[in-house]
């Protein structure tokens, strides 16, 4: 059995990711691949009790050092209960976000070193990685109109960070991509979803 690929979808709040991975994973799928669409935090019965540990209650509920260990366990429980099987069994994974949210959010954002957020995920995941990273490109100013119109106001504890951080997540993000060029593509996520869909696609034709 030859071993699925595994893609994952990343970007800050509201540039479409969630729209984008179900649209992928529906393209994937009409081109005849077994395709297992799911997200982080969560994608597993453990990692979804998780995903409620860290985005519900006060903006103070954990340390940083907490937060980015609860990521990390999540990511070890949606590797091992829903990634791994599903490549082993030869599916496609798409993901709504992985380590690299980690490592913009938690990292670049946070102040948690890269280094000992690489380390959390050797320990809890084996270091996997996906074939392919497509970061979502947005201007701030349009990513927030559309979490907003989306949110009218109620988002998450990380969600709901002020625009400093943010603005640091996005640059994590970029620096993420110009430093692994081979795994990384950006893609332009202004215009109709479709268009960004087809964007996508052309992405993978290698894989
Ligand atoms: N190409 C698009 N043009 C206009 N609106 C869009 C487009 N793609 C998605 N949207 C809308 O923007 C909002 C945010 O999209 P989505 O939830 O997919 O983003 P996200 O990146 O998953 O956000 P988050 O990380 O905050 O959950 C949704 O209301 C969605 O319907
Ligand atoms: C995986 C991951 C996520 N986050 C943050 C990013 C978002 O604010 C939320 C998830 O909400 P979404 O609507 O499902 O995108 O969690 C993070 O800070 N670190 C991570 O590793």
């Amino acid at each position: 059995m030859t071993r699925g690929r595994f893609i994952s979808l990343e970007g800050g709040e509201g540039v479409g990711k969630s729209t984008q991975a179900k649209a992928l994973a529906a393209a994937l799928r009409a081109r005849g691949h077994a395709v297992v669409e799911t997200r982080e935090p969560g994608g597993s019965e453990g990692a979804e009790a998780i995903r409620r540990l860290l985005l519900e209650g006060s903006a103070d509920r954990w340390t940083a050092g907490a937060e980015a260990l609860l990521f990390a366990a999540a990511r070890a429980d949606h590797v091992a209960k829903t990634i791994r099987p599903a490549l082993d069994a030869g599916s496609w994974v798409v993901t709504d976000r992985f380590l690299d949210s980690s490592l913009a959010y938690q990292g670049g954002a946070g102040g948690i070193s890269i280094a000992q957020l690489r380390a959390l995920h050797e320990v809890g995941s084996a270091g996997l990685l996906p074939d392919r990273t497509l970061l979502l490109a947005l201007p701030a100013a349009e990513a927030a109109r559309r979490a907003e119109a989306r949110d009218r106001g109620g988002s998450d504890r990380i969600g709901g960070r002020d625009a400093a951080y943010h603005a640091r997540v996005a640059d994590g993000f970029a620096t993420l991509a110009a430093a692994e060029p081979e795994r990384f593509r950006v893609i332009d996520a202004l215009g109709e979803a479709d268009a960004v869909t087809a964007r996508l696609i052309a992405t993978l034709d290698d894989l």
